[in-house]
């Protein structure tokens, strides 16, 4: 199947690092897509949600995708990641080839709500479901059907933790998905609001948050999970394009 459909593009960035995850701390350019079916209370990028800022996302062609990251990293290959947005919306599994076959990696973060066949291309597919805080209700059924279609890429969990709430159903997914390997993220609760690109962030609290969310996972001998902060957050407060 060839996606001939163009994909809408939000931001492409980089390179930077990976401030999140599995792969924190990988050099990476960011294809950031417009679009998603979530409204979560506390989304950190809505300005790429948000059909508010529809007029800025970009009907681009994977050609024309793939153009500008090898512009922003001189051509030489790197890790290419994929985020929104919900970029399981768009039909991207022709940047992924094109981007293999001049040498690039892929990984793609979503929340797991949308399958598409192209995602056992992927090097790494990260999926996030959304705990209670975020006021969505997950389906189970597609997230299911996510970690078939994403059976030949490796995969991973994560899962963003504001409270006590959010952690005990952290807990609870995570038994039900014990092949995924799991990586906890405190939430930050002043995310920008949409088109400001002030960089405050309560660090306090993320410290705070983070200290407690370590605090929980060691008291309870949850050893199989690891913590980690969002680093771009640390370094950059809230800034887009880092
Ligand atoms: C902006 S989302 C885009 C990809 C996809 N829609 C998803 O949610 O997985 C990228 C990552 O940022 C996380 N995130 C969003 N807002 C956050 C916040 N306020 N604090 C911590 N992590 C956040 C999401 O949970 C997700 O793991
Ligand atoms: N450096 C950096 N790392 C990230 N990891 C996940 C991000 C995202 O917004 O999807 C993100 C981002 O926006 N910047
Ligand atoms: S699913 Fe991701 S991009 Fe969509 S609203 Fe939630 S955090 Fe934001
Ligand atoms: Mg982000």
């Amino acid at each position: 199947m060839t996606d001939a459909a163009p994909i809408r593009v939000s931001e492409i960035f980089g390179p930077t690092i990976q401030g999140e995850g599995a792969l924190i701390g990988v050099s990476t350019v960011f294809v950031r897509t417009g679009g998603c079916d979530y409204r979560c209370s506390w989304c950190d990028s809505l300005h790429a949600v948000d059909s508010a800022f529809r007029e800025t996302w970009a009907p681009m062609t994977p050609g024309a995708i793939m153009a500008e990251v090898e512009k922003l990293s001189g051509g030489r290959p790197l890790l290419v990641s994929l985020s929104g947005g919900n970029p399981a919306t768009q039909p991207l599994g022709e940047v992924i080839r094109l981007g293999h076959a001049r040498g690039y990696g892929f990984a793609l973060e979503t929340q797991g709500s949308v399958a598409k066949d192209w995602f056992s291309e992927l090097d790494m597919l990260v999926l996030s479901p959304k705990p209670p805080s975020s006021g969505m209700e997950v389906d189970w059924t597609a997230f299911d059907a996510c970690i078939a279609a994403g059976q030949g890429a490796d995969m991973v969990m994560k899962i963003v933790i504001f409270d006590e709430t959010d952690y005990d159903w952290a807990r609870k997914v995570a038994g039900r998905y014990p092949q995924l390997p799991l990586f906890l993220q405190p939430g930050n609760h002043t995310p920008p609001p949409p088109g400001d690109d002030a960089a405050r962030v309560d660090q306090d609290g993320l410290d705070a948050r983070m200290r407690w969310l370590v605090d929980h996972v060691t008291r309870d001998g949850w050893f199989e999970a690891r913590v980690l902060p969002q680093l771009h957050v640390a370094l950059w407060g809230n800034k887009r394009g880092v």
